[in-house]
């Protein structure tokens, strides 16, 4: 089974879904390269919104594969893999189309970074999500915490990320970090929410994002996200994080 699928629909929806429900839609080296291939996909001006969202019901995404990144032990081996996830979420973010993370269950950790890297979350009502990597003695490694920062009050973004647990959609929606709760079919409620978006022409969609992929470069967002990976590789290597992640797998 391929861990991803693209579809790219008739109206000019990419739909990038993460296949690996068996694993919480855990992501691996693979699904970071059909990220890569959705994100070149959605150059073509067929495509007016990309949307990333997971397979079933249970999880949106439970961030990076412990099973396939656990055995990076030094602050060097993080990084090699925390720059190319990061690399991806700077992709997403500059992306310059109205981008929405669909979460079709829980997300946690690198999830939510990758969930924060969209303009726009929506979720169904039932879901949690939460940046859970203090859990593990780590911080956000994929610059989801500098994105964060520029989506989120200060307040409530330091919130998410320092209480390090799950929130419900009601507190997700007062924080800002949910647009929008739905029930029942996700594509269906995706389309209602984009329904307005969609009747305008891509190059006008494409100009107002701009406007923030302008403010975020003018202000250094990468340089931040370099300095984020940096500090949780840092973090990584430490004897603190791999036990707790032995002791996930172990469980
Ligand atoms: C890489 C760094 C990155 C970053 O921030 O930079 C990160 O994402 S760090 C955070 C990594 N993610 C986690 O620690 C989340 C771990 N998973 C969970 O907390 C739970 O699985 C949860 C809440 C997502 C879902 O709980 P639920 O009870 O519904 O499922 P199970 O825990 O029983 O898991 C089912 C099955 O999936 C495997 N699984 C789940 N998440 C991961 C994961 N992230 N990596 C690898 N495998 C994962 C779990 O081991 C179970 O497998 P099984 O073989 O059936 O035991």
């Amino acid at each position: 089974m391929k861990p991803y699928t693209i579809e790219i629909h008739n109206d000019g929806l990419l739909v990038f879904t993460i296949n690996r429900p068996e694993k919480r839609n855990a992501i691996n080296y693979e699904v970071m390269a059909g990220l890569e291939e959705a994100l070149l996909l959605a150059a073509d001006d067929q495509v007016k919104m990309f949307v990333v969202t997971g397979a079933h019901d249970q999880a949106f995404c439970s961030g990076g594969d412990l099973s396939s990144f656990h055995h990076l032990k030094t602050e060097e081996e993080a990084y090699t893999m925390l720059n190319r996830m990061s690399n991806l979420l700077v992709s997403l973010l500059f992306l310059p189309k109205p981008t929405v993370a669909l979460l079709n269950g829980t997300a946690v950790g690198g999830g939510c970074e990758l969930a924060s890297s969209c303009d726009f979350r929506i979720a169904r009502t039932d879901v949690k999500a939460g940046f859970i990597q203090g859990t593990l003695n780590i911080t956000t490694g994929w610059g989801g915490g500098t994105i964060l920062s520029e989506k989120l009050l200060p307040a409530d973004a330091m919130k998410m990320l320092m209480e390090a647990r799950l929130f419900d959609t009601v507190d997700l929606m007062e924080m800002g970090f949910l647009q929008s709760t739905f029930s029942g079919d996700p594509i269906e409620n995706c389309r209602k929410f984009l329904n307005r978006m969609l009747v305008l022409e891509v190059e006008v969609l494409k100009a107002y994002k701009q406007l923030y992929i302008n403010k975020w470069k003018y202000t250094g967002v990468q340089e931040r996200i370099e300095q984020e990976v940096r500090n949780c590789s840092v973090l990584w290597q430490g004897e603190a994080h791999h036990r707790q992640v032995a002791k996930f797998l172990n469980k």
